[in-house]
C-alpha cells in the first residue's frame, strides 16, 4: 500500500501571517471565515503572499455494484451519459467551471461502459463497475490499491503543470448508497442516520434504500479499525481514486477543496489514515443530503457555503472557488495601517472602566 507523507502545518508560520492579517485596514477579526481561509492557504503555502495557481476541478466518475439493488432513482446508464454530458461542456460542473475560469478534467474510473479512446477524458478504468457489496467486497485489494495509486499519479501530474489547487468530484449511479454504507461503520453511528434520498427517492424506495444498507453492513459485520478495509467493502474506484488523489494533493502541499457527501466520504478514509491532510481541506458546502451535515460536524468541518444543493459533479468546488480566491486576494492587495495612515488604535477606554 502505498505511503503518503503529509507535514502538520507550522504553527510558528501561522502566527506571522495572522499578524499580517490582524495589520490589514478594517477592525480585527472583520473578514470572519476569509481571515481563517487566507491564514490556512498562505501556512500551506509557507509564504505571506500566496498565490492560487492552475485551479482544477477533477471529476472521478465510477458505477457500483449495488445499483442493481434500485438504491438510486436513476438508472445505472445515467453514470456513462454524464461522462459524454461533461466532455460536451454541458454539465453543471461545466458552466461552473467555466464561469470561473477553472480547469476541469474527468477520469473514468470504472464506468459500467467501454468510452471511444479518443474521447477526451482520462482513461483509468479499473473494471466496470464494482461489485454487490450487499453480497461481496467491492473490490479487491489489488484494485483498491490501483485506484489509489493512479488517483496520486493523477495528482502528480497537474501538480507539475503548476496546480497548487483542486477541487474534488464525481459522477457514479449509487455512489450515496457506498458514501452511507462508509459513514456508518467509520462513524459508528446507525445506519438510518447516514443515508439520504440521494437523487432523490420517494419515501418508500429510502426506506428500501436503509433496508438494503442494514443488510449489507449486517453481511460483512465490519469493524471501523481500517478505513482502508471498509473502502474495499464498500467503496466506489471513483471514491478510492479520489481518495488516492486527495492524499497526494496534501502530500505536495495543494489545497485540497472539498465537494458534497460523496467527496468528503472519499475525504473521510484519507482523514482516517493521515489526520494532517486536515490542514489542507476546505470544505466548500453543505449538502441537502442527509449525513453530510453529520460527517462534517464528525471531522470538525466548517463549510463555506450552504445553498440546498444535492448534486456532487465537483460543483460547490466552482462555486466556492471566488470565496476562497477573495481571501488570497484580501491579504495580497489590502492595504496595512501603516500603508494607508489609518490609525490602528482602538477606544478602549480602560481608566473608566476600572
Ligand atoms: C442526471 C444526473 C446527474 C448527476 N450529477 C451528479 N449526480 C449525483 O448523483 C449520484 C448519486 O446519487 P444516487 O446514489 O442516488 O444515485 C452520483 O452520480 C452523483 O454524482 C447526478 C445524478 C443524475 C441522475
Ligand atoms: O452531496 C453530494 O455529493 C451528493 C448528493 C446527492 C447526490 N449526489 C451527490
Amino acid at each position: 500500500m502505498k505511503e503518503f507523507i503529509i507535514e502538520p502545518l507550522s504553527k510558528q508560520f501561522a502566527t506571522q501571517v495572522q499578524e499580517k492579517i490582524d495589520n490589514k485596514i478594517k477592525p480585527l477579526g472583520a473578514l470572519g471565515r476569509l481571515e481563517e481561509i487566507a491564514l490556512q492557504i498562505a501556512t500551506i503555502q509557507q509564504t505571506l503572499t500566496p498565490a492560487l495557481q492552475k485551479p482544477y476541478v477533477l471529476v472521478f466518475a465510477g458505477d457500483h455494484g449495488i445499483a442493481v439493488e434500485r438504491v438510486s432513482a436513476y438508472p445505472q446508464e445515467v453514470t456513462a451519459q454524464m461522462v459524454l454530458s461533461f466532455v460536451r461542456g454541458k454539465a453543471a460542473i461545466n458552466v461552473f467551471c467555466q464561469q470561473h475560469h477553472l480547469n476541469l478534467k474527468v477520469i473514468d474510473a470504472g464506468v459500467a461502459a467501454d468510452f471511444p479512446k479518443d474521447l477526451p477524458i482520462v482513461h483509468a478504468k479499473i473494471a466496470k463497475g464494482t461489485r454487490n457489496f450487499l453480497y461481496e467486497p467491492a473490490m479487491t485489494q489489488q484494485e483498491m490499491e490501483q485506484a489509489i495509486q493512479t488517483g496520486s499519479e493523477l495528482v502528480k501530474e497537474i501538480h507539475k503543470e503548476g496546480c497548487n489547487v483542486v477541487g474534488f468530484g464525481e459522477m457514479g449511479i449509487a455512489n450515496t448508497s457506498s458514501a452511507s454504507a462508509i459513514m456508518s461503520v467509520i462513524t459508528k453511528q446507525p445506519v438510518e442516520v447516514c443515508v439520504g434520498r440521494g437523487t432523490g427517492l420517494n419515501d418508500e424506495q429510502y426506506r428500501h434504500k436503509i433496508e438494503v444498507l442494514r443488510k449489507a453492513l449486517l453481511h460483512h459485520q465490519l469493524s471501523s479499525n481500517d478505513p482502508f478495509e471498509v473502502l474495499r467493502i464498500y467503496g466506489g474506484y471513483e471514491i478510492a481514486m479520489m481518495c488516492g488523489a486527495m492524499l497526494q494533493a496534501a502530500a505536495l502541499r495543494m489545497l485540497i477543496l472539498v465537494d458534497g457527501f460523496i467527496s468528503s466520504i472519499a475525504f473521510l478514509i484519507a482523514y482516517k489514515s493521515n489526520p494532517y491532510i486536515r490542514n489542507y481541506a476546505i470544505f466548500c458546502h453543505t449538502s441537502a443530503e442527509q449525513g453530510h451535515l453529520k460527517l462534517l460536524e464528525y471531522m470538525q468541518a466548517r463549510p463555506i457555503l450552504q445553498l440546498g444543493m444535492r448534486l456532487g459533479e465537483g460543483s460547490a468546488c466552482a462555486i466556492a472557488y471566488p470565496v476562497v480566491e477573495s481571501a488570497v486576494r484580501f491579504l495580497n492587495e489590502m492595504a496595512s495601517f501603516e500603508e494607508a495612515g489609518v490609525s490602528n488604535r482602538q477606544n478602549i477606554e480602560s481608566d473608566s472602566c476600572l
